[in-house]
């Protein structure tokens, strides 16, 4: 198959699916070619600073206002919008969630969506929700856009065909997609039911991180970011379009498909990504450096270094450092950290935290490895390692992150997290400086 995709990250990018469909030399010409509808579609201010200026100039069977037509409210019922403090009683504590099994009931990948945490304030246009989804159904006569943020999309199970107003999205365990914020699209499985994890960013926009020191190259790579090229669906059909807009959801009934845009040029696009791409950089010699060297793409939140969310992964990769601890190191910190598993293990807990289970260290809450994984890093043999057969993320925010009622009463829950640290001992000696074990 062709890749109906073009490279890079940010790029100013014009893709037509119609010889000629793009008018040359101006946006918006007295007549469009074709008979198209000149759009401009903003994710940004007019007056953002260039680096930070984000639009793109979509030609189109239809001007978007004909996409819409009077709104119903519609419930979507577990999908939820910071700020939302449940009442659920569930105590201050590190929290761990096992994975769900694929639902039998039909869901599409709005109806499928489960919010585990809120953070921040989605009327500011700051935070962030963590959400879970199963998706069973197709979207095919329904379409969607969210108004309140971007969603950063990672299956862990089975594959999903994203079919956006800019082109069509394809994705499978191990790749992200990101649709930004006001851009319609629709969901379909593409091999089966699928299952993964979902950042809705309030924020400003992801973008890569600086790379200081690090240079020109590593970590995320511009050139394996893949926006789509141009697609539409001519069908003069029956169609519903969903919006979220502030945590409400809002149904209208269109005679069309409103992903009708034969020409797009700008450098607003959904964008693919496969996070087995990343180049990894980190400890050559010693010690266990800070994860955000594993940072993919950051959510800026105005103050430097503070982001609104950050998009981490811990990817496979060597680990070498020399008489040192190896693992993640005991930590308590002021960004509140939700994490997932897409496969494999994650170092610092073999077990327990599972492909498609959820972590949740809030806060200014203690965490690090578990018992087995402290006795295995303090007394293994420190010969370079291949971490295979691994890749977890997390989606980082400077906003405690509230659990949803949804959240705390799901079965998958572990009441026993906790207990992977009970087994820590008291090892201190102040007789013996050279502790050897116990
Ligand atoms: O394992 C975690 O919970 C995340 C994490 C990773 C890391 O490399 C260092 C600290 C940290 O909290």
């Amino acid at each position: 198959m062709p890749d109906h995709y073009m490279h890079g990250f940010g790029n100013e990018f014009e893709t037509e699916a119609l010889p000629g469909a793009l008018p040359q030399g101006q946006n918006s010409p007295q007549r469009c070619p074709y008979g198209l509808y000149a759009e401009q579609l903003s994710g940004s201010p007019f007056t953002a600073p260039r680096s930070a200026n984000e639009r793109s100039w979509l030609y189109r069977i239809r001007p978007s206002v004909k996409h819409t037509g009077r709104f119903a409210r519609i419930s979507v019922r577990n999908w939820k919008t910071a700020p939302h403090i449940d009442d659920h009683g569930l105590p201050l504590g590190q929290l761990r969630w096992g994975p769900q099994p694929i639902p039998s009931e039909s869901l599409t990948f709005v109806t499928g969506m489960r919010t585990m945490t809120t953070a921040g304030d989605v009327n500011t246009q700051t935070g962030m929700a963590a959400h879970l989804y199963h998706v069973t159904e197709d979207m095919t006569d329904d379409y969607f856009y969210n108004a309140d943020g971007e969603l950063l999309i990672a299956p862990q199970m089975g594959g999903l065909d994203i079919a956006t107003e800019l082109g069509l999205i394809a994705i499978g365990p191990g790749e992200i997609a990101v649709i930004p914020r006001g851009m319609k699209f629709k969901v379909g499985q593409s091999d089966g039911p699928s299952r993964g994890y979902v950042c809705e960013n309030y924020g400003a926009k992801f973008t890569l991180p600086e790379r200081g020191p690090i240079g020109a190259n590593c970590l995320a790579n511009r050139r394996d970011f893949k926006s789509p090229v141009a697609w539409y669906e001519e069908k003069e059909t029956p169609c519903r379009l969903t919006v979220k807009w502030c945590g409400g959801f809002h149904r209208t009934e269109i005679g069309h498909s409103p992903l009708d845009v034969v020409a797009w040029h700008g450098n607003y696009a959904p964008y693919k990504y496969d996070l087995r791409s990343f180049a990894p950089v980190g400890a050559i010699l010693f010690d266990h450096p800070d994860p955000s060297i594993f940072t993919v793409l950051t959510a800026p939140s105005g103050e430097a270094g503070v982001a609104n969310v950050d998009f981490v992964i811990f990817p496979e990769r060597w680990l070498v450092a020399e008489h040192s601890f190896r693992p993640p190191w005991y930590h308590v910190n002021i960004m509140s950290e939700f994490m997932g598993l897409i496969y494999g293990q994650y170092d610092a807990k073999a077990h327990g935290f599972l492909p498609g289970g959820v972590s949740l260290h809030n806060c200014m809450l203690p965490h690090g490895p578990d018992k087995e994984a402290f006795d295995k890093a303090s007394f293994g043999e420190l010969k370079p390692h291949k971490l295979t057969d691994s890749l977890a993320f997390m989606f980082e925010t400077r906003y405690p992150q509230h659990v949803t009622e949804y959240g705390a009463k799901l079965p998958t829950l572990q009441s026993d997290y906790i207990d992977c640290w009970r087994g820590l001992e008291k090892n201190f000696d102040p007789k013996r400086r050279e502790w050897t074990g116990p």
